[in-house]
């Protein structure tokens, strides 16, 4: 049995991202299952390097996640230089700051390592696409992730769409989105960074959000041919992690209607400042000719056509009938594995065996290019229209 190592730098691992769904539930993860298991014969096996700026918070993972965890002690260090011209490391991720995004990736691709990062990948689409060519010209293999496209929820819909279950696509709406507390009131602390909510930091809900929604609505729907969108900043005052006031910039709450290129219509409704009376932090509810589907992270409810009540329009009596009953359960008839180890094991074939992996960072800049043309209809009050890249 070989075992090929595959030398991966982490960067940004000390944030939330980093550090929970990337190290701990994708890296780690695969370590301790034993690696990527190709075949009999090989398996691939992910060897991590956590990078960053502060060497404290870098110990303080490494132990925390080292020889107890995965029985080997977890490699850290501050000298992303050294790092990026090392031979033993193969693989450069980055969950950092999205506005410093561009300037680590562009390094480890002028070094000459594979790429995978969050998105988005930059806040202007010219900026990603001069990533995504910058990569293409160095011949670098490379990948963005879209997490949601491994949700059991979406692979679910998805499921229901190939078996065509829905008859025509009519419509698709979806709901996201929580209260954000604001970090003002005490024993409340926001559970969302403060940069988040700072246009200036590359915040914003539409710039975060709408790059989800490019990869589903293109991936499981259709492609998208024109929007019209609206933002707004409903809060503007917020408490940072160090307890400081300061002035929130970002729209913390977006609202996009796009037109998919065969002529369905999804809206999107992305909110920081909503409070949650729906079976998820985000619904999606897809209206067909034979049946409908509410898809949350995980479940997924369906009603078909003959099971659909008959309302009639009434406010002078309680309403009659239950309209969360009649739905069914979309059974579990899987394993779901979590949603970023699934696509980190892709992206370890697609590195080590050149198996295809389609998420690149052109990919990823068409994400930038939905969240842009967002802000532009939203600036100028207008449709626009979705041009390929
Ligand atoms: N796919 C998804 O579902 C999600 C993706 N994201 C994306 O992930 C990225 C990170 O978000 P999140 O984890 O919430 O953010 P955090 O604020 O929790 O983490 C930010 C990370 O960037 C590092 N960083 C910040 N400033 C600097 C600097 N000047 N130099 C070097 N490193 C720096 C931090 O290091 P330090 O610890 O030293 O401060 C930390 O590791 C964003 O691009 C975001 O859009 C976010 C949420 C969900
Ligand atoms: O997918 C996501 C889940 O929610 C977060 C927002 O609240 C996003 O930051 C993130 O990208």
């Amino acid at each position: 049995m070989e075992q090929r190592r595959l030398g991966v730098i982490l960067s940004g691992v000390t944030g939330r991202m980093g550090t929970n769904q990337h190290l701990i539930r994708s890296v780690l993860a695969i370590i301790k299952q034993g690696g990527v298991k190709v075949s009999p014969e090989l398996t691939l096996m992910p060897d991590p390097i956590l990078v960053g700026r502060n060497e404290n918070k870098l110990r303080a993972l490494a132990e925390a996640h080292g020889p107890d965890a995965i029985g080997k002690p977890l490699r850290h260090t501050t000298d992303l230089d050294a790092v990026l011209a090392s031979k033993d490391e193969e693989i450069f991720f980055d969950a950092s700051l999205t506005q410093l995004r561009g300037n680590f990736v562009g390094k480890a691709i002028e070094a000459g390592k594979s790429i995978y990062c969050e998105k988005p990948t930059a806040t202007t689409t010219a900026e990603a696409l001069a990533l995504a060519e910058k990569a293409e010209r160095a011949g670098v293999k490379n990948g963005v992730v879209q997490d949601k496209l491994w949700l059991p929820g979406i692979r679910k819909l998805k499921m229901l769409i190939d078996q065509g279950f829905f008859g025509k696509i009519l419509s698709v709406r979806g709901d996201f989105g929580y209260w954000v507390f604001t970090g003002e009131v005490d024993d409340q602390p926001a559970q969302r960074p403060s940069w988040n909510y700072r246009e200036e930091d590359g915040g914003g809900i539409m710039v975060d959000m709408f790059c989800h929604w490019r990869y589903v609505i293109d991936n499981v729907f259709g492609p998208v041919a024109s929007l019209v969108a609206h933002g707004n900043v409903d809060l503007d005052s917020r408490v940072d992690e160090s307890g400081k006031a300061y002035k929130a910039t970002a729209d913390d709450s977006a609202y996009g209607i796009f037109l998919l290129e065969d002529g369905t219509v999804c809206q999107f409704n992305s909110s920081w400042c909503s409070r949650v009376r729906r079976d998820d932090l985000l619904t999606i509810q897809v209206d067909g000719t034979h049946g409908s589907a509410v898809a949350g992270l995980r479940e997924c409810w369906v009603q078909p056509i003959a099971a659909t009540p008959k309302p009639v329009w009434n406010p002078d009596i309680p309403q009659p009938i239950d309209f969360t009953a009649n739905w069914s359960q979309v059974p579990n008839a899987t394993e779901y594995d979590n949603a970023f180890k699934i696509q980190w094991e892709m992206f370890l074939r697609h590195v080590a065996l050149d198996e295809p992996f389609r998420w690149s960072l052109r990919e990823g800049a068409k994400g930038v290019q939905l969240a842009e043309l967002g802000l532009q209809s939203w600036k100028n009050r207008q449709w626009v229209d979705v041009k390929p890249i």
